[in-house]
Parts: structure tokens; C-alpha cells; sequence
């Protein structure tokens, strides 16, 4: 019987902890969500200036809220929660501040929270006064454990409780342009008959309408199930609201269990048509989940994110400058390693993904930005979010040619052929297995000339010339350091050159040989690139010059140098 690498039971306290299962009636299990897809976006509601600002060490100051605040709408959100204005001066002056004519745009609502208190909500109505299309949302914890511990009451007095504060608010609403949201916190260990009691009696107290529905908004405020469990809660919920088409179906998920964006695609599979969160996922404790990663996963998935992220960097450093909280390397989309490649496998595929894309582009003739994408590696292309493409291969000594040779082509315009990649591959290995660090452009191009180009540069001839006697006829003769005369003929300049050489001693026969034009921004030069073998060794060299003669006789000098290091008897 197999048994390799039999685990070990741990001494880990896990018997403490009860599984969700136990812990909430999770609905039958007459599901239809896992077959669904998503085919568009939900309602987004960014709640970065309430949850995720409750969660900050440092709560954003006013000048920090504005920032924020312009830059959810200037990605196009059109609902907003802007604060919980009882809770504090800040909060209250911000939404005050907002109530200034021109300070929302005209298609913007802003969402407001309070607790199910009187005290705190006249105080929220009168942060409003002077708004138009706002949403007050009421909320209250409805778990037992909250019920019992925290709030100290039965599920007949706390409904009684929530019934009071959402008559009070309807009264303060009057006639106005305020329409009503609820959150039973804790929704995800809240028996589902009394969440329903609950949220129907009050689609029913504030007498929802398709024209003006109410929003249900059903938390996982601690995540503690997988997320099929919380799409299981959703869908029971969406088909047993009442007047459905009266309620907007609203979820916040949290992620205690690194599960945040899962348990909101589940809902919105299940059901759900509104999402809150926070961009990058800030808010308490693990975050909220984050609406950056679910826009950019529709948006990968051929589904218009309905929220503009064409500068991920630029929200990003919004972001960061509000929160005083960094975004990880390895955040979805976001962060600065996401879409580099250091492997040598990833970086061959990703290299010939490009290349092909490039082609496929051209053949359909439109511009690369708008070729379908299907790159190795990468599920978007990152010039979508405002990246370049200098950040997607960089190397190390997990890297391999494919890498190597994508960096010197992008950034110095080097074809190498392909055995040369393969040798230089080798010199790059042994430099970054011995500092154990990353090589950048630079350092590759400096390596690459110390190896190939600058053997050459005190081989090469002091003066040469070479002439086509006749055709096919070429005679080279030149001057090498140390004063020495060689003369040769060959049916071709190189060859010729290789036939001076062996006059003088040193026998050399080019394997390969090829040269290109270098970049118009390199001063109109030409790289040669040459393999020879002599003196039983095999080397590449390399030179750079205006003239593409020059340059190949500069290449073979330089092989030549290589082979003579490499060997044990001169050549
Ligand atoms: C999941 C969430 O994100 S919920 C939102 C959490 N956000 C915040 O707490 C940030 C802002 N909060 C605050 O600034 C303060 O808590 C305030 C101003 C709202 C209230 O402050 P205080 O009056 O000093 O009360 P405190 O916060 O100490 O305790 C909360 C009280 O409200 C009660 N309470 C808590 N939630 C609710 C609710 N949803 N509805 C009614 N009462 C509630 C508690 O039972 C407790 O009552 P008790 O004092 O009789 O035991
Ligand atoms: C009360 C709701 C909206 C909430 O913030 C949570 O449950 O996390």
C-alpha cells in the first residue's frame, strides 16, 4: 500500500474549533448556482470610506476622504458609501461637506450607516439634510452569539428593536429622495428563517416597490465557511425574499478565510446583484473583499468591469496614500510582481506568446492593444491596467535563454541566434548562481559585451583592408597587435580573413554567422555575431560597428581571442 510521506497528526488545538456546519442551518441543497455564469457586472458599492476606513490605525483625515472619494468616482462608481456620520465629528463634517451643491456628481448616490439607535440616527439624518439620492442603511448583528453575548436579546426583542429604528428612519425620510438599506451583520450564522422574518418585515414596513427598491445586504462580517456554503445561504435567500423584484439582493463578504473573492462570485452566482467591498481589499482585520480583483476577473473573463482600471498604479498609489497601507508584491493584478516572470520556462513561453500575439495582430490588422490575448501565463495583458511590458520578464538563476534573450532584445535590439543564447545562458548562470541575486538589462548587456564583444577589441587587426579581385575573389590583409603581417584570399571577406589567419598560424573555421542592424536610437550600427572553432574549442564572438564588414571581422577576431583562452595550446 502506498504509504510515502505519511503526515503526522500536529499538536495544533484544532478540537476547539466547531465546523460552520454545526454552527448554522445551512439550506437545503437545492442549488442551481454552481451551473450559472456570470454575464455582467453587479452594482458596486465601495464602502472604503466606512468599512475600510473603521479599520485603519490611522482614519483618513478630511483631506484623505476627499482624495478617496474623487477617486471611486472618477473610476465610475455610482453608489458610495460615504461614512458612518454619527460616529464621529470627521465622519459627520465629511457628509456635510458632500452635501455642498456640485460635491456628488449628479448620477452618484451616497450610501450612509448607522446603527439601529435613535440617538444615532437623528444624527445621521442630520448629516444628510440637504442631499438628494442618498441611501441610509441601517444595520444590526442578528448571529445568537451577538444576539446573546453582545446585544443582550432574544430574537423576538431584537426584532422588535430593528422594527423601532427602521420606523424611526422611514419617519425622518418623509417624502424625500432617501430609499433604505438593512444588514443583518453576521448574516452567514444567522438562522436563515429569522434572517427572512426579519428582512421581509421590513421590505413590508418600508413598502418597497420595483420603483423603489429596497437593498438586503447579507454579510459573511467573519468568513467561516468555504464559499459554497455562503452561495448556498444566498440562493435560499434569493428565492425566498419577498417582492423579489421590490429587493436589491446585496452581499459583503469579508476574508478571514483568504476566500473573500470566492464567497462574492458564489453570491452573485447565487443571486446576488449588488457587491461591497474595498479597493485592494482594506477593512477590518483581513480586509473586505477586494473590488479591484473582481472587477479585473470579469474583465478577464470577456465581462465589462463597469469601473475604470486602466491605471491600476495610479489607484494603487491613491489607495496607498489614504490607507497609509501598502498593497502587496504579489496582490492580484496590483501588485509589482504579478506580471513578471523570473523562470526560465514561464519566460520561453511568455516570450513566444508575444511574439505570436505581435504576429496574430498584425495578420488581423489591428494594433496589439486590441488583438484577442491568449499569452502564456499571463490571464491579461498588462498593458489593460497601464503596465508596460519591461517589468514581465526579469532574470535570475531560475531564468533561462528565453528570458535572457527577451531582455536584451526589448531593451538593446540583439537578435541572438539561438546557440548563442544558449551559451550565454550558461555565463549568466554562473554569475547569478554566484551572487544569488537578479541581473537587470544592464548588467546582462554589460556581461554579454565582457564575454563576446571585449575579447576582441585588443585582437583585432591595427589596420586591414580587404578587395574583390574578381568576382568571388576576395583578398584580405591587414596588420594584427604585435606587428605581424597576414595576407589571404577566400571567396568572401571572412573568408578571406580566416584564410589570412591560418597563414599566419591560427586555424579558424566559422560554424555560424550572422549580423542585423541595431535599433535606428544605437547611431545606425550594425552587430555581428560569429561561432568559429579553432584550436579544438568552440566560441562566439561579437562586435558592433557602423560598417557591418568591420563589425564581422571584429566578431570573428573576438571568437578567435575566446579560442585561444580556451585552449591549452596557442592558436
Ligand atoms: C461589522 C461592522 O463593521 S459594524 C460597524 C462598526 N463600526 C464602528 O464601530 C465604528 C464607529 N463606531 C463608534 O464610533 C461607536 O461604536 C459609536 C459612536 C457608534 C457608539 O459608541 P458608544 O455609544 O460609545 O457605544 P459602544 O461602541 O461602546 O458600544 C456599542 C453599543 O451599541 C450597541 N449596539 C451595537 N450595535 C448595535 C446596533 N447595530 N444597533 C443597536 N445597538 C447596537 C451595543 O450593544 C452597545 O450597547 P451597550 O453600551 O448598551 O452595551
Ligand atoms: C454591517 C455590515 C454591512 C458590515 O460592515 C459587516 O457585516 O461587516
Amino acid at each position: 500500500m502506498y504509504d510515502w510521506n505519511r503526515q503526522r497528526p500536529s499538536a495544533m488545538p484544532y478540537h476547539r474549533y466547531r465546523p460552520a456546519h454545526d454552527r448554522v442551518e445551512v439550506p437545503a441543497a437545492d442549488r442551481a448556482w454552481p451551473a450559472r455564469r456570470i454575464t455582467e457586472a453587479p452594482l458596486w458599492v465601495p464602502v472604503d470610506l466606512r468599512d475600510g476606513n473603521q479599520a485603519l490605525a490611522e482614519p483618513m483625515d478630511p483631506a484623505r476622504k476627499r482624495r478617496m472619494f474623487e477617486l471611486l468616482t472618477t473610476m465610475g462608481y455610482k453608489e458610495i458609501e460615504v461614512g458612518y456620520p454619527s460616529a464621529s465629528q470627521t465622519d459627520f463634517d465629511f457628509v456635510r461637506h458632500l452635501a455642498t451643491p456640485g460635491m456628488v456628481p449628479d448620477d452618484v448616490s451616497v450610501v450612509v450607516f448607522t446603527a439601529a439607535r435613535r440617538d444615532l440616527i437623528e444624527r445621521t439624518f442630520a448629516a444628510i439634510e440637504g442631499m438628494s439620492r442618498v441611501v441610509v442603511h441601517l444595520y444590526t448583528a442578528t448571529a445568537p452569539t451577538w444576539r446573546e453575548v453582545v446585544l443582550g436579546h432574544d430574537r423576538a426583542e431584537l426584532h422588535a428593536l430593528i422594527r423601532d429604528a427602521a420606523e424611526h428612519v422611514a419617519r425622518l425620510a418623509g417624502d424625500r429622495d432617501i430609499r433604505f438599506q438593512f444588514s443583518p451583520e453576521v448574516f452567514n450564522l444567522t438562522e436563515p428563517d429569522y434572517v427572512l422574518e426579519v428582512c421581509n418585515g421590513l421590505t413590508a414596513l418600508w413598502d418597497a416597490s420595483p420603483d423603489r427598491p429596497v437593498i438586503h445586504n447579507l454579510p459573511a462580517t467573519v468568513e467561516v465557511a468555504t464559499p459554497n456554503v455562503y452561495a448556498d445561504q444566498i440562493e435560499y435567500m434569493h428565492r425566498h425574499l419577498d417582492r423579489r423584484d421590490a429587493v436589491i439582493l446585496s452581499v459583503h463578504p469579508h476574508n478571514d478565510r483568504g476566500t473573500g473573492v470566492a464567497c462574492a462570485e458564489l453570491a452573485v452566482l447565487a443571486g446576488a446583484q449588488r457587491v461591497e467591498g474595498c479597493l485592494f481589499g482594506n477593512g477590518e482585520r483581513t480586509g473586505n473583499v477586494d473590488l479591484v480583483t473582481l472587477a479585473l476577473n470579469l474583465h478577464s473573463q470577456g465581462v465589462d468591469p463597469m469601473v475604470d482600471l486602466s491605471d491600476i498604479d495610479e489607484v494603487r498609489r491613491v489607495v496607498e496614500h489614504c490607507n497609509r497601507l501598502p498593497v502587496p508584491d504579489r496582490h492580484p493584478y496590483a501588485g509589482d510582481l504579478v506580471y513578471t516572470a523570473f523562470s526560465g520556462t514561464h519566460q520561453d513561453a511568455i516570450n513566444k506568446g508575444l511574439a505570436h500575439h505581435a504576429k496574430r495582430a498584425a495578420d488581423l490588422g489591428v494594433p496589439p492593444e486590441r488583438a484577442p490575448w491568449e499569452v502564456p501565463y499571463l490571464p491579461i495583458d498588462p498593458a489593460d491596467v497601464g503596465r508596460d511590458y519591461q517589468a514581465v520578464i526579469r532574470v535570475n538563476s531560475q531564468s533561462g535563454k528565453g528570458g535572457i534573450a527577451y531582455l536584451l532584445h526589448t531593451r538593446y535590439g540583439l537578435e541572438l541566434p539561438r546557440r548563442l543564447q544558449i551559451d550565454f545562458s550558461s555565463v549568466v548562470q554562473r554569475a547569478t548562481d554566484g551572487s544569488g541575486e537578479e541581473i537587470t538589462a544592464e548588467q546582462l548587456w554589460e556581461l554579454f559585451h565582457a564575454t563576446y564583444v571585449a575579447p576582441g577589441e585588443g585582437a583585432a587587426p591595427v589596420e586591414w583592408r580587404t578587395v574583390e579581385k574578381a568576382p568571388g575573389v576576395h583578398v584580405f590583409e591587414g596588420t594584427l597587435p604585435g606587428g605581424r603581417r597576414v595576407h589571404g584570399t577566400g571567396n568572401g571577406p571572412l573568408a578571406a580573413l580566416t584564410a589570412a589567419l591560418a597563414a599566419g598560424g591560427t586555424e579558424a573555421d566559422i560554424l555560424h554567422y550572422a549580423e542585423h542592424a541595431l535599433d535606428p536610437g544605437r547611431g545606425g550600427r550594425a552587430i555581428a555575431y560569429v561561432e568559429l572553432r579553432a584550436g579544438g574549442v568552440t566560441r562566439w564572438g561579437a562586435a558592433q560597428d557602423t560598417s557591418v564588414l568591420t563589425a564581422s571581422v571584429h566578431a570573428v577576431m573576438a571568437a578567435v581571442a575566446r579560442a585561444r583562452e580556451g585552449t591549452a595550446v596557442q592558436v
